[in-house]
């Protein structure tokens, strides 16, 4: 058994959000096409008398340390699948910006669920985590995976993508958050009649060619109207990118962080600069896609 183990995590945009219209279960189906990106969260896994979460770094006070954290739900599901007791210290550090539309909390599930796997030697198959994950949340299964992937379902039945270059992004943290299910909810009063979700055939083969320009032209995100209706004060922020070269402005996911895909490294600095020099946003942040998923990047041994 180790003494801790280390597991770091990307957050996500989705570069096509197609929404069809709510189910019965009150999900919705999608063609989620998810691209990992390099802001990382990390959980460090460490044996305790008694399941504890803490966690620190930006917008760590706006996350619940109780058992409604991903990363314990992560952690109490593998072990009773496994039919141990859940007595870890599950320690986040976090980057990924929170309630943002990028998936940080999903993120932490997934790093959770691979850490207390290494923690404990449970040797979960990657089927039985990608189970586990998709129990946890919609977006959990991408998490674990990275890269690039088309989610269809509720965006937890992932297809791996090919991705042919590094893509290079800005993303805008705004001030406060957005609840996901009240943006599925103004989706759903603004989209009365939505179309069932298709992938774009030509956003496909734009990641698939890492032509920047091509991506550019055909990302979509369904849920921007709602995002925007919501949090009106993001049209200024995109206004901001765009006048400042980025190729395209939008809402990552349910938002309100807002992503900037620009040419390249300089232009995405440039981006950056004007997005924190126009105040229309709390901070900006600088990644290049894809991202790998979750993975191990310190493994302590015990003490003899
Ligand atoms: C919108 C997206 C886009 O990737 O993510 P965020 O931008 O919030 O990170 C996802 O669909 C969010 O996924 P995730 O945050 O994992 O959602 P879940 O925990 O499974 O569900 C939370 C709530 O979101 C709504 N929901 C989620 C997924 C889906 N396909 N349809 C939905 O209507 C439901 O109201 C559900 O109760
Ligand atoms: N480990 C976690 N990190 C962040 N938020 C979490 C976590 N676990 C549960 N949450 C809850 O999930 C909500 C959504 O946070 P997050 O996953 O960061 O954003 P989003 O769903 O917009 O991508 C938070 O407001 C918080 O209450």
């Amino acid at each position: 058994m180790s003494a801790s183990v280390t597991v770091r995590v990307p957050a996500k945009v989705n570069v096509q959000l197609a929404v069809g219209a709510a189910r019965p279960d009150g999900f919705h189906d999608l063609a989620n096409v998810f691209l990992a990106v390099g802001l990382h969260d990390e959980v460090t896994a460490t044996p305790a008398d008694t399941l504890r979460v803490t966690c620190e770094g930006p917008g760590s006070d706006q996350v619940p340390l109780d058992r409604t954290n991903l990363a314990a739900r992560a952690a109490e599901l593998l072990a009773a699948r496994h039919g141990i007791a859940p007595d870890v210290h599950l320690h986040i550090a976090k980057d990924i910006p929170v309630a943002g539309g990028m998936a940080g909390g999903s993120a932490d599930g997934a790093a959770a669920l691979v850490a207390c796997d290494a923690l404990w030697g449970t040797h979960a198959s990657r089927a039985e985590l990608l189970d586990i994950c998709a129990e946890l949340g919609s977006d959990v299964p991408f998490s674990l995976v990275g890269g690039a992937a088309l989610g269809t379902g509720r965006g937890e039945k992932l297809q791996p993508l090919e991705v042919g270059g590094t893509f290079h992004w800005v993303f805008a943290v705004a001030d406060g958050g957005l609840s996901t299910p009240a943006v599925y909810r103004e989706f759903d009063r603004l989209t009365p009649d939505a179309p069932a979700p298709e992938a774009s055939p030509a956003l496909l083969e734009a990641l698939r060619t890492g032509d920047a320009e091509a991506l550019a032209a055909t990302v979509t995100n369904d849920l921007q109207p709602a995002a925007l209706s919501l949090f009106p004060a993001l049209r200024d922020t995109l206004a901001t990118g765009t006048a400042a070269g980025a190729l395209a402005a939008l809402v990552s996911g349910s938002g309100p962080t807002t992503a900037f895909l620009t040419p390249d490294a300089p232009s995405a600095q440039k981006v950056a600069a004007a997005l924190t020099a126009s105040g229309t946003c709390r901070t900006a942040r600088v990644a290049t896609a894809p991202a790998q998923g979750a993975q191990i990047i310190r493994s302590a041994p015990k003490a003899p």
